[in-house]
């Protein structure tokens, strides 16, 4: 009789916790752009996870989602960016060696938040702010800090989740 072999197409280490990120993401009420972020332990263990949502008790339909307008009229400066609220979730204020796993490129607020927690190493999916100021004030940081950042490299195109039974 032959043996049964594992199965094959089981998910990688990256794509687990990138598809975790974007799961998360998936809870977010921001209209234009989802965030979702998950952080890793050195031995592969989830150990926080979040998305980009107003803070705690600020309603979200008090606060505005709009992109353009005044300052206060915007959702930017009430916003928690969803790698601050993976850092603030996670079950140890102390990260270091772990990884982070966010949709977009962390802006420079949150990688000081990332550096500050001994996170080691950033893997993301896009990077459509590089562009901007505030994403190469992070790569800046990044760089001088010594915390790696790579663009996570799909082997496949999506995974699909199905709650129905049988
Ligand atoms: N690395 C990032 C970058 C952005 N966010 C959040 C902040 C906003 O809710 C949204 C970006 O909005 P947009 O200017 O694209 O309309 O994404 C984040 O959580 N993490
Ligand atoms: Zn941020």
């Amino acid at each position: 009789m032959k043996d049964t072999k594992k199965r094959q197409d089981y998910l990688s280490w990256d794509e687990y916790f990138m598809a975790v990120a974007l799961l998360s993401a998936e809870r977010s009420k921001d209209p234009n752009t989802q965030v979702g972020a998950c952080i890793a332990s050195r031995q592969n263990k989830i150990v926080g996870v979040g998305y980009n949502g107003f803070p705690i008790g600020c309603s979200d339909d008090e606060l505005p989602w709009n992109r353009q307008g005044a300052f206060l009229t915007t959702k930017y400066p009430y916003v928690c960016h969803a790698e601050l609220n993976a850092v603030l979730n996670a079950i140890s204020t102390d990260l270091t060696g772990c990884r982070i796993y966010v949709g977009l490129f962390p802006c420079n607020e949150c990688t000081k938040v990332i550096i500050q927690s001994g996170i080691g190493e950033i893997i993301y999916l896009s990077d459509k702010y590089h562009e901007t100021d505030q994403v190469k004030a992070a790569k800046r940081m990044l760089d001088l800090a010594g915390v790696s950042y790579r663009r996570f490299t799909p082997q496949r195109l999506d995974i699909a989740l199905h709650f129905a039974v049988d």
